[in-house]
């Protein structure tokens, strides 16, 4: 399903975007970073162009590639000049129409057809229309160089025009073109391939220039230019007159950037230099034109300021009558924009309160009503054209006074923060809030106390929590317990001017209570991050409402957790997919990642001695009664035994079909199998520093491949430890053995005499047959034993009968872990 929390804008006052800027500083603060450093694929303007540079559309550059070079090859070096090439061309297709007209007749088909172009009205009002930003750009340009008297543009541009003129004395100038274009096809994609190494050498290059130019003085006015372009005033309403030393090129920049500091970027200088920084300032300044940066032109587009504050995030803004497709072109590059047109009062005033700008020419009123529907939101008015008798300008003045005393905060210092549901989120926020000086009290009656104690937050009752709380942030899962859990009796029982987060979930508030304890004044302000229903209706009140900020469901949205979240999760599938155990599986036991941890090698014994036990039922006993026994000095309450049960249960049951038994299956697939799974603790005395000293797995009413195998009592008996972290077999039936569980185990039941290690292990041996551990479990010496045998591969036949022919060996079993 899309996501489309992107098209719920908060319909905020300035101070629900000023509260909700950390979520916006956090993304223009990744923007910036990102945009110093560039792909070369946006530095080239990311479109068409880019993509022929770079090679990514292949057959438009070979296509630029050969033809070039075709032509290159005819003019240059087989020594045809462009008339005699056009002449011979028309003569060919005249030659070849004549023909093809005159065989038509004489055959009696149709004549060839007539070709008739035809270019569409927008194609060529936008082919117009970016000829025009282009001229402009140059003519900006032109004037720059030479009425604005900047002497180092002047001296650059004389430069560069000279080394071109030079070269042109040196090589044809067809030659010189054909090398552009080779260039152009592969420097970008040399440099898209080396580019931190070439921005690194650049930078370093420019560094030292700069320190070098820096002890050069500078002329006065022009410190003074310098100065403007980079601390521009920041709180001014309309564009003010420069002083007057500053020339008009400076005047230029000084609205310009005036209007950027809102929004937009710093200008280029501000970033690292790179060669794609440098092709992305260049742009930019094509791309800005669209705003009244020329004198002659504050004429012709007039742009009325609303409000001066600042705000993250990409704007929106709505075109209100028909504009150039360039210009549209433009904000698009800035904005959401909305070209909606021969909009009704009604449809303005409502489509208004979700944008930031607005640009009209003569045909929409842009009156009280528009501004009073913004609801803050509006920054600036753009009229294309002259005339602004249709803008209600005294209006716009006073909606975009700068009320800065309407938002006033309160101070969180000493305050009393009640933190409702002390889980992930919210014992972060508590903690966080006790480093803002806060006194942190918290409901959950499913937290630890030290836990909570241990940051010095406190943990008391519901009715403390709301009763005495400055400020209440909720923090749980919406269940029955907590759905509507602030409602209109609980709102009644807390402080006067209590203010509240929720970036929990809708429903644990009543919304129709909130409202009402707003419009009474017993919650002050509300921060509300989730609702009822998402996106809320347009005309949510809570959303509308003058105490509320409101953000589209964002608690989670920063790019740390979601990468955070989207690696988390795909180790969890893949880990999943693998057979591992997972911590955050919802439908089987939840297991803490640090008890998982402990846990790890009694999760591996477990699996393993049911491996073990089931390998040494006799074929056709049906297995229907398992009995397992955690013996632990640990109190029972501390020790959850679910996953050890899931990997027993594993063992068995994986040996004996082709199910694959997890955690969320296990008990479902052992009740379908008809085996009852029962467990047993026994508490032993000592510490409880292991969380298990030994495992037993007993199977009953079942005949046995290897009798020793069985308990006094007839059940099929193993028994195992974790030894230094190494799961390990310690009893079968009634022999102690110590063998660890890896690889495979062969057990031999012998009369206890001298020398079976070395005949056994010799028969493995002569085939090749490493033995990883042997150990021998005797009742009493001379009488019988059990020599337990870890190897790593497993024996041929023959080498297991070789054993099993030893006369002392009354009776032996391979088993595979
Ligand atoms: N707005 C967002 O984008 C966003 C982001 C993350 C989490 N959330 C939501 O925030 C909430 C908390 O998330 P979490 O990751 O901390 O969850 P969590 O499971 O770690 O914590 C929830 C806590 O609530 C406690 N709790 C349960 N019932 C309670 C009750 N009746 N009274 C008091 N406490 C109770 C639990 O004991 C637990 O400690 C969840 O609803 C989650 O969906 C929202
Ligand atoms: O429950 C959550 O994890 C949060 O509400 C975040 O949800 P999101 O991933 O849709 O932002």
């Amino acid at each position: 399903m899309e996501d489309d929390r992107g098209d719920f804008e908060p319909q905020g006052r300035e101070q629900a975007r000023l509260i909700q800027s950390s979520a916006f500083v956090e993304q223009s603060r990744s923007d910036s970073a990102s945009s110093s450093r560039l792909s070369v694929h946006q530095s080239l303007g990311g479109g068409s162009v880019a993509d022929l540079l770079l090679w990514r559309n292949r057959t438009g550059a070979a296509i630029l590639l050969f033809s070039s070079t075709g032509f290159w090859f005819l003019f240059e070096r087989a020594g045809y000049n462009l008339l005699s090439f056009v002449s011979n061309v028309l003569l060919l297709l005249v030659a070849i129409l004549f023909l093809w007209a005159k065989s038509a007749t004489v055959l009696n088909r149709p004549l060839p057809p007539v070709p008739n172009m035809e270019i569409p009205e927008e194609f060529a009002i936008k082919a117009a229309d970016d000829l025009r930003v282009w001229i402009n750009h140059v003519l900006s340009i032109a004037s720059d160089i030479t009425i604005a008297r900047n002497p180092i543009r002047l001296l650059q541009v004389s430069f560069v025009l000279w080394a071109i003129s030079y070269v042109g004395t040196l090589i044809n100038s067809l030659t010189l073109v054909y090398i552009g274009i080779l260039l152009s096809l592969s420097v970008p994609i040399v440099y898209e391939k080396y580019q931190d190494h070439i921005d690194e050498k650049l930078n370093s290059t420019s560094t030292l220039i700069r320190s070098i130019s820096r002890k050069i003085p500078l002329p006065i006015d022009k410190e003074k230019k310098y100065q403007i372009w980079r601390n521009p005033p920041q709180h001014i309403k309309t564009p003010q007159t420069p002083p007057k030393a500053i020339s008009s090129l400076c005047c230029r920049r000084y609205i310009h950037l005036y209007l950027h500091s809102r929004r937009f970027p710093p200008p280029p200088m501000a970033t690292p230099l790179s060669l794609s920084s440098v092709f992305s300032s260049r742009l930019s300044t094509t791309t800005h034109s669209v705003f009244p940066i020329r004198r002659r032109e504050l004429n012709r587009r007039r742009i009325i300021l609303v409000t001066s504050s600042a705000g993250g995030g990409k704007p929106t803004i709505l075109v209100a009558e028909k504009l150039g497709q360039a210009g549209i072109d433009l904000l698009r590059k800035f904005a959401n924009v909305d070209c909606s047109y021969d909009l009704s009062l009604e449809e303005l005033c409502t489509k208004i309160s979700l944008c930031d700008a607005l640009i009209v020419r003569s045909g929409t009123k842009v009156g009280r009503d528009v501004f009073e529907s913004s609801r803050g939101r509006l920054k600036v008015v753009g009229r294309a054209g002259v005339g602004i008798d249709n803008v209600d300008l005294a209006a716009a003045t006073e909606y975009g006074k700068w009320t800065r005393n309407k938002y006033v905060g309160v101070s969180l210092v000493g305050k009393t923060l009640a933190v409702l549901g002390f889980g992930k989120v919210g014992s972060e926020v508590a903690r966080r809030a006790r480093g803002l000086g806060m006194h942190v009290i918290t409901h959950d009656p499913y937290a630890p106390a030290d836990r909570a104690r241990a940051i010095g937050v406190e943990l008391v009752s519901f009715e403390v929590a709301i009763s005495t709380a400055d400020f209440i942030s909720l923090h749980l899962p919406l269940t029955a317990a907590t759905s509507k859990m602030l409602n209109d009796e609980t709102f009644a029982r807390m402080k006067k001017g209590v203010r509240i987060v929720n970036v929990a979930r809708g429903g644990v508030i009543d919304e129709e209570a909130l409202l009402r304890a707003l419009d009474s004044g017993v919650v002050a302000q509300a921060a509300l991050d989730v609702f009822t229903v998402e996106p809320p209706v347009q005309d949510n009140k809570l959303v509308l409402h003058e105490s509320v900020t409101a953000t589209p469901h964002l608690g989670a949205s920063t790019m740390e957790a979601q990468e955070g979240v989207a690696i988390e999760i795909a180790e969890a599938v893949v880990g999943a997919l693998q057979g591992e155990l997972a911590a955050t599986a919802v439908n089987a036991p939840m297991v803490p990642p640090q008890v998982l941890k402990e846990l790890k090698p009694y999760v591996v014994l477990a699996e393993k001695l049911g491996r073990l036990a089931v390998q040494l039922v006799t074929g056709g006993s049906g297995v229907d009664a398992v009995k397992v026994t955690y013996a632990s000095s640990r109190s029972p309450d501390d020790l959850d035994t679910r996953l050890l049960r899931a990997m027993v249960i594993k063992g068995l049951i994986e040996p004996i079909s082709s199910v694959f038994i997890n955690l969320v299956n296990s008990d479902y697939i052992a009740k379908q199998r008809g085996v009852k799974i029962s467990e047993e603790r026994m508490v032993l005395d000592g510490s409880p520093e292991n969380p298990i000293e030994y495992i037993t797995v007993r199977i009953a009413n079942v005949e046995s491949r290897f009798a020793s195998a069985l308990s006094a009592s007839g059940e099929i008996k193993v028994e195992g430890r974790v030894k230094q972290g190494v799961p390990s077999l310690t009893k079968v039936g009634l022999f102690e053995v110590d063998v660890s569980l890896e690889g495979s185990v062969i057990l031999c039941r012998q009369v206890d005499q001298p020398g079976m290690i070395g005949r056994v292990g010799g028969i493995l041996g002569d085939e090749n047959v490493n033995v990883s551990f042997m150990s021998v479990g005797r009742i009493a010496p001379g009488k019988q034993a059990v020599m337990a045998i870890g190897v790593d591969e497993q024996p041929s036949k023959e080498t297991l009968k070789k054993i099993g022919d030893i006369s002392a060996i009354e009776e032996f079993v391979f088993l595979k872990l």
